[in-house]
């Protein structure tokens, strides 16, 4: 007889004033390697976003509100080594949520929450104020002084591909900056979201300051917070139509926004480029994480002497990685999200062969055998053939896919790779490093590379133009919507 839902299953809650609460609905999380039942998830419904929204008021009006800087700096340092001694934890939480290989989720996902925290107690600990001796016309003189003031109660919403980094690139600047928060992670990724409740609980920072809410989006959790007249501001990191629809939400009380949302990123790959590097850093920018890195690359243009040299390459690194269980140090890459995602990115595959794609690697669903066939997992893939005419080159995938489109000169690949409605993320490939700074500029995105791709530096700003977002992150640029100035002016 199998046990009862309810006795065995791991349950994870909401998150609520320094208490787990139960929602008013459960939904089954699946493990993406296999298709087995992880956990049922507890789905808020308004009555437990407004309790989360009203715990966070309160602690903004309590100690909290009141705490110096540099206490909320060694809250936050003291949150980054917690994270650090509950590395296992934490990876098994991503890894279990998402399938990707443990090593990934180690040195990437929780590598880089510990670093979010100690990036903002940094960056929060050297912050100055903005401050004039203005001279009158009249000979006397007046002192102009901007103090930053928490936001209040932010919505921090965030997406399923880097759960935790994610999570944490906000949350840590919220807090460096007095701000209390209602955290609603992706109902595809609940576990590390939860456990960073209690790390922070653990670490010191006090009930009701962070709150955690599960659920979907429209008519869920989601929702409920962003129309919630509680919340101060929503930071969020989705999807471009899901950054629209947000808009909509927060638009009856002019509500601030950050968004870091979707991208069609391009590469540009010179005859000059040193050709093991580039195919190397291609191969990253293309596959990383299964490709489902809001960074990554999916389109790549290539000029047109080195064109089969880079197809070649590139296809044999793609047909090189290893899909696997996550524990296998061999495993490179893992399964896609979930069986939706899946059958999305494979709609994808399926129209690119109608738009007359040629596939130089992968295309497919493997077989991989070893109980895996139940997970969501698909080929590294490569396309040919295609145009910037073409949906599969202006619509974002988000999978392990890109398509390789010749040029030869580049005032033809800075236009090429600036067709986008998005504006995320660029890269240029060559050894001509004037060439690599001008056509870098030219690129009409938030962040440019040449010669590498996602090098990261926390305290550069971070963020998208066009569809994909509004504003930056990362050092004092997160203070701009973490934060409100007040200037006082004093008539000396
Ligand atoms: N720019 C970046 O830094 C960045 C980073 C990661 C992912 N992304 C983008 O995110 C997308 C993939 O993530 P996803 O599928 O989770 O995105 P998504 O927009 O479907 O969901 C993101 C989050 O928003 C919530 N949500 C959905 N609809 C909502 C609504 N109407 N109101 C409030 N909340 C709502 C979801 O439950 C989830 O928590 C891709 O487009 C990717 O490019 C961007
Ligand atoms: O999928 C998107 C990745 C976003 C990465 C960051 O926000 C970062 O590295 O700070």
């Amino acid at each position: 007889m199998s046990p009862s839902a309810t006795t065995q299953t791991r349950q994870i809650r909401n998150f609520i004033d320094g208490n787990p609460v139960d929602g008013v609905r459960t939904f089954n999380k699946l493990n993406p390697i296999d298709g087995s039942l992880i956990g049922e998830v507890h789905e808020a419904g308004p009555n437990e976003v407004s309790l989360a929204v009203s715990a966070a008021r309160a602690a903004l009006e309590g100690p909290w509100g009141r705490m110096s800087v540099a206490e909320r700096a060694r809250i936050m340092r003291r949150i980054a080594d917690t994270i650090d001694r509950r590395a296992d934890e934490l990876v098994a939480a991503e890894v279990g949520d998402t399938g990707k290989p443990e090593a990934l989720a180690r040195d990437l996902d929780v590598a880089r929450a510990a670093a979010n925290f100690r990036s903002f107690a940094d960056t929060v600990s050297s912050a100055g104020l903005d401050s004039f001796l203005t001279e009158l016309p009249d000979g006397r003189s007046a002192l102009n002084y901007a103090i930053r003031k928490p936001l209040g109660v932010v919505a921090i919403i965030v997406p399923w591909n880097l759960p935790l980094l994610l999570l944490t690139w906000k949350l840590a600047p919220a807090l460096a900056s007095g701000n209390t928060v209602v955290i609603k992670p992706s109902e595809e990724t609940p576990s590390s979201a939860t456990l960073l409740a209690e790390i922070l609980a653990e670490a010191g920072v006090p009930r009701g300051v962070v709150n955690v809410v599960h659920g979907f989006g429209e008519d869920s959790a989601g929702a409920f917070l962003t129309a919630h007249p509680g919340i101060d501001g929503v930071t969020f990191t989705g999807e471009s139509s899901t950054g629209s629809a947000i808009m909509r939400a927060v638009a009856p009380r002019v509500r601030p926004v950050s968004f870091e949302l979707g991208g069609k990123n391009a590469a540009v790959v010179f005859a000059d480029a040193n050709l093991d590097a580039a195919i190397a850093g291609l191969a990253r920018s293309t596959y990383l994480n299964t490709g489902q890195v809001c960074l990554c690359t999916e389109r790549i243009y290539v000029e047109r002497a080195i064109f089969n040299d880079v197809a070649a390459g590139l296809a044999e690194h793609a047909d090189r990685l290893r899909l696997g269980r996550p524990e296998d140090p061999a495993t490179t890459t893992g399964p896609l999200i979930s069986q939706a995602h899946r059958a999305k990115v494979l709609s994808y595959f399926e129209l690119a062969q109608s738009e007359g794609a040629t596939i130089l690697a992968g295309g497919g669903i493997p077989t991989l055998g070893d109980g895996l066939d139940g997970g969501s997992w698909i080929q590294p893939t490569l396309w040919a053939g295609l145009d910037n005419s073409h949906r599969t080159v202006r619509e974002e995938v988000f999978g392990p896919v890109a398509a390789l489109i010749p040029f030869d000169t580049e005032e033809e690949a800075i236009a090429l790779a600036n067709d986008t409605d998005y504006g995320l993320a660029a890269v240029t490939w060559t050894s001509d490093l004037a060439r690599g700074h001008r056509v870098a500029q030219r690129m009409r995105v938030g962040m440019s590379w040449v010669n590498a791709w996602y090098l990261r530096d926390l305290r550069s700003p971070f963020g998208g133009v066009g569809l994909s977002g509004i504003g930056r992150e990362g050092g004092r640029h997160s203070f701009d919507f973490y934060t409100e100035p007040t200037n006082v002016c004093v008539q000396l």
